[in-house]
């Protein structure tokens, strides 16, 4: 099976056009297991992860603050599958706000030591991508301006420790702030994404510049404890899947792909993880893909990073 691909301006990398999360669900194994930390690995994480690669992921997504880089480096040793045919994405933990609360940086010091920490937890040499995961620069977080922090990002790329060097849930104002200082442009920004959270102004303003955005949280209107039970999307998701003889899931991450975004999912489910590449074997209609962006519009939900983002 070959998955298709988005190419990354700068250096003409390809990406595989799906990748599999190591955060969300499985950081909470990680974080609310005391006998875990960021240098033992869990060997439920260390299955669920290898299952992804064994079923035909080859785009894996860790960060820092997921204290999932060593799961999926075991992960990565145990599929057998050469590094060069993985896509591999890490992110350095500048520290968070998360309902009002303050969470400091794992690495306060900035991208450089974060990165260098992540290598030996993953037992990689080098990484595809690596990524300022949030926009949180504050001096109780961490000890670097968001201007320094892409510095050492470049240091790390003129050295070959990173292939590939972008940010994560940033928005305009902070995109132009990189941009004009940068001597490397970000080529990606990872962002939450899904038909209830289009973020127009953000993914306009990347396809200027070429960078490529990155969708996390996909599959959001499938789930009424965030949207609701009568969420309006609902009864076009049931029509249309049924029209393209695909699960929701499949519909969902298709219409992510099909905006010209790379969804960023995940599962621990072998059977959902088999069948995630379904989405590249059917293509939604223009008619039905516009319903579908119009119907999302009526209707907002965010999940993550509210404090930033809905702040005015
Ligand atoms: N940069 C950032 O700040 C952020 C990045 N991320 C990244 O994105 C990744 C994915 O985020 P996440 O929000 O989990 O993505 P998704 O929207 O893909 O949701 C994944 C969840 O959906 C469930 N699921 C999958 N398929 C189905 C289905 N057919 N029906 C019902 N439930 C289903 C999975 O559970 P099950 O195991 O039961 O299949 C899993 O818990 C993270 O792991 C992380 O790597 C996420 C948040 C923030
Ligand atoms: O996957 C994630 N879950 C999170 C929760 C809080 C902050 C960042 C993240 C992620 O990136």
């Amino acid at each position: 099976m070959s998955i298709p691909t988005f190419t990354l301006s700068r250096t003409g990398d390809k990406i595989p056009a799906v990748g599999f999360g190591s955060g969300t669900k499985h950081k909470f194994e990680k974080l609310n297991k005391p006998e875990y930390n960021m240098q033992t690995v869990n060997p439920n994480l260390v299955t669920i992860f290898t299952n992804a690669i064994d079923n035909g992921f080859r785009h894996m997504d860790t960060a820092e603050a997921y204290l999932t880089r060593v799961d999926v480096g075991q992960a990565i040793k145990d599929s057998g599958v050469d590094r060069s045919k993985l896509w591999v994405t890490d992110k350095y933990d500048q520290g968070w706000i998360i309902n009002g609360k303050l969470y400091r940086s794992n690495t306060p010091s900035g991208p450089y030591e974060s990165l260098k920490k992540g290598l030996k937890h993953m037992n990689l040499e080098y990484v595809d991508l690596f990524l300022i995961h949030g926009p949180y620069f504050l001096k109780a977080t961490c000890h670097v301006t968001v201007e320094h922090a892409w510095r050492q990002m470049e240091a790390l790329l003129e050295e070959g420790l990173v292939r590939n060097i972008g940010v994560s849930n940033f928005d305009v104002p902070l995109l132009q702030k990189v941009l004009k200082m940068c001597k490397y442009k970000p080529q990606v920004n990872q962002i939450e994404y899904h038909l209830y959270l289009q973020e127009e102004k953000i993914v306009d303003f990347c396809r200027e510049n070429d960078i490529l955005v990155e969708g996390f949280a996909p599959l959001t209107p499938l789930f009424a404890d965030k949207v609701g039970e009568d969420a309006p999307l609902n009864p076009i998701v049931k029509e249309l899947s049924g029209k393209y003889h695909v699960e929701p899931n499949h519909l969902l991450l298709r219409w992510v792909y099909q905006s010209g975004v790379l969804p960023i999912t995940t599962s621990s489910n072998v059977e959902r993880m088999r069948s995630t590449f379904k989405m590249f074997d059917f293509e939604i209609e223009p008619e039905d893909f516009e319903r579908l962006k119009k119907i999302g519009q009526s209707f907002h939900y965010r999940g993550f990073f509210r404090d930033y983002f809905e702040k005015e």
